[in-house]
């Protein structure tokens, strides 16, 4: 949409007037105010032509000619904000992209849950232990994680480290994909602590010699091209706080339609997707390529009409679906949504989120997913699109670069008693490294097939 400066406001404002889920409810109405004019004066995170870059690639990945690759935590958690977390996170999914893009040939467009990924819906407004009730953790960029009613008190003084935490991780981020470190003559250095542990380690240092000889030939030919030596990585998460998003939207100079700058991409969940509701007006209202979880209740007609919202002009690299159907579901109810939505002429790109349909509770209490049903989802996903000539876009996965144990299986199988040992996450339970690269290798064998 474009807009002159002094209309930017209200039409960035229009979702106020509209019904907005998941928000936190804010004691102090004028310390929120104060935060939110704080930060629309500082600066953009990221910058419009960053976003129209990703919707580009977005649009080859909704044209059948690359594929998207989004990962990283549940929730980002203030506390986690350091270079080895970072770091960990970004070479477990520059591997992943080296398996995916070698073993399968494809171009992978690579899109961290990272730089913002701090607020969470919730299931349920409270959580009891022990017969007490205190409002639910909705993300360190509401209230905290501790079982206290003064942690559980929505602050929006952490919207302000929200917007500088996001700005460090996408600093660290930045230097790290063009400074050298995603060099892809360093796809071994992304491996070092990992191959003497891991039977996934070992395969991918297999992998990652055919790399090198397939370096070495092509600069022995005399082909060493820039995108060798650094990559393009985009940051995303759920616009979930439209306090945030709105003070972080502002007027593109360039083309003066309306950007949210907090990230290259934003996504609307499963719990906010409402038509009539203030997330989709907001996502409607901005230019950058926006995603939209649809879960197993979605119909035909809601995707249509998400679609006529969103990408009222049938842009391929506007508008990403991420499915999340749960593995046994996938198969019946995908087919009609992606005939229906293909018939219509729309160029969405499919991406299959196969953590959130495939949640359960262990009896030890934790959350926790098998890798076998996160598999499995993702068979699902590519069969339905094989079957139907369309293509399977990409994946969405909750992962980090540690060595957590919060999904059960795997090829360092993980078992429901080991749950304990490291369960780290702030919200729903992530694929960890080895996982994770299983994963990509799956993957790759499927797209290939
Ligand atoms: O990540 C997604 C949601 O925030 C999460 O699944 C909600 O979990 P809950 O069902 O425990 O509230
Ligand atoms: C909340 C999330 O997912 P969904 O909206 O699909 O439940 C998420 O991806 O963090």
């Amino acid at each position: 949409m474009t807009v002159n400066a002094d209309s930017s406001f209200s039409i960035a404002s229009s979702w106020r007037d509209l019904p907005a889920a998941q928000q936190p409810d804010y004691p102090d109405l004028e310390a929120l105010r104060a935060v939110t004019s704080e930060l629309e004066g500082y600066p953009p995170l990221v910058f419009a032509g960053e976003a129209d870059q990703l919707r580009a690639r977005l649009a080859s990945v909704a044209r059948g000619e690359a594929f998207l690759l989004q990962g990283g935590d549940c929730a980002e958690a203030f506390d986690q904000v350091s270079a080895d977390q970072i770091r960990a996170k970004l070479k477990t999914l520059l591997q992943m992209s080296a398996v995916l893009t070698y073993a399968a040939a494809v171009p992978v467009v690579k899109v961290g849950r990272i730089a913002g990924q701090y607020s969470k819906p919730r299931s349920k407004p409270t959580e009891t232990r022990d017969g007490v009730s205190l409002p639910s953790y909705r993300g360190d960029s509401v209230n905290g994680p501790e079982f206290t009613a003064e942690a559980r008190i929505p602050d929006p003084e952490r919207l302000r480290r929200m917007y500088h935490a996001s700005a460090a991780t996408l600093n660290l981020v930045r230097g790290f994909t063009t400074g050298g470190y995603a060099d892809l003559r360093q796809v071994h250095a992304w491996n070092q602590d990992f191959v003497r542990t891991s039977a996934s380690g070992q395969r991918y240092e297999a992998l990652a010699r055919e790399i090198d000889n397939a370096l070495n030939f092509m600069k022995a030919c005399g082909a060493d091209p820039a995108e060798f030596h650094s990559v393009e990585f985009y940051a995303s998460h759920e616009a979930l706080l439209l306090d945030y998003e709105a003070a972080l939207t502002r007027v593109d100079s360039r083309s003066g339609r309306l950007y949210d700058v907090s990230g290259h991409m934003v996504w609307i969940g499963e719990r906010t997707r409402q038509l009539d509701g203030a997330h989709i007006a907001f996502a409607a209202s901005i230019s950058n390529p926006v995603g939209v979880k649809i879960g197993p209740t979605t119909t035909p007609e809601e995707a249509l009409a998400l679609i006529d919202r969103l990408d009222p002009e049938r842009e391929a690299g506007r508008l990403t679906f991420i499915t999340r159907m749960g593995a046994d579901r996938i198969r019946d109810l995908l087919p009609p949504l992606v005939e229906r939505v293909t018939a219509s002429g729309a160029q969405v790109a499919w991406v299959c989120d196969p953590m959130h349909g495939n949640t359960f509770e262990a009896a030890s209490g934790h959350k926790t997913r098998r890798f076998d049903d996160v598999l499995d989802e993702v068979k699902g996903f590519f069969e339905v699109h094989k079957g139907l000539g369309t293509h399977p876009g990409g994946i969405h996965v909750e992962l980090t670069g540690d060595d957590v144990t919060e999904c059960v299986g795997g090829g360092n199988e993980i078992l429901v008693d080991d749950l304990h040992q490291r369960y780290e996450t702030a919200c729903d339970p992530r694929l960890n490294r080895s996982q994770s690269l299983d994963l990509a290798f799956l993957v790759a064998e499927m797209y290939r097939g």
